[in-house]
């Protein structure tokens, strides 16, 4: 596999979640702030798992000082389709987080939701690919890599 670039959250914990790699393969990691966590709300929520379960069903829903789902949803999709968009990369890793890759994912398959983002292992790695202009996602993550 050829990968030409590697693009992360600016988080501590995505950089160095691909931090051995880049060494690995002498990539520069390129920091894209689209990629940082969904913000769900400014404030401390005792019940923010419930409030979350929410904004899978109301991608509207807006929490005080937070991000709904479908403006987090948008910006993470900006970052995909300028590498997608972009024909001089083949492949790409993009390094973000469990919430805000749930909502990119729900986008080619509307019933990955709150269920599917629960279920998801920390790390978990998905393929996008882009054949003749139809977005496919698969998992490559199997469940005995976790250790
Ligand atoms: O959505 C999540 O699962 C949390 O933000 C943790 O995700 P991360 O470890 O992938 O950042």
């Amino acid at each position: 596999m050829n990968i030409q670039r590697i693009i992360s959250s600016p988080f501590v914990r995505a950089v160095q979640t691909i931090e051995r790699l880049s060494k690995k393969i002498e990539l520069e990691i390129e920091i894209d702030k689209r990629l940082s966590e969904r913000r769900l709300s400014s404030e401390d929520l005792p019940d923010w798992l419930e409030k979350l379960k929410v904004t899978y069903d109301d991608f509207d829903l807006k929490l005080p000082g937070g991000e709904s789902s479908r403006e987090a949803a948008a910006r993470i999709r900006q970052t995909v389709d300028d590498v997608l968009l972009n024909d001089n990369t083949d492949t790409v890793i993009i390094v973000t987080h469990g919430n805000i890759l749930s909502l990119l994912i729900n986008q080619f398959d509307n019933h990955f939701g709150f269920d599917q983002w629960r279920k998801m292992s920390n790390p978990d790695v998905y393929l996008l690919t882009y054949p003749n202009e139809n977005y496919h996602i698969e998992r490559m993550w199997k469940e005995e890599y976790n250790v």
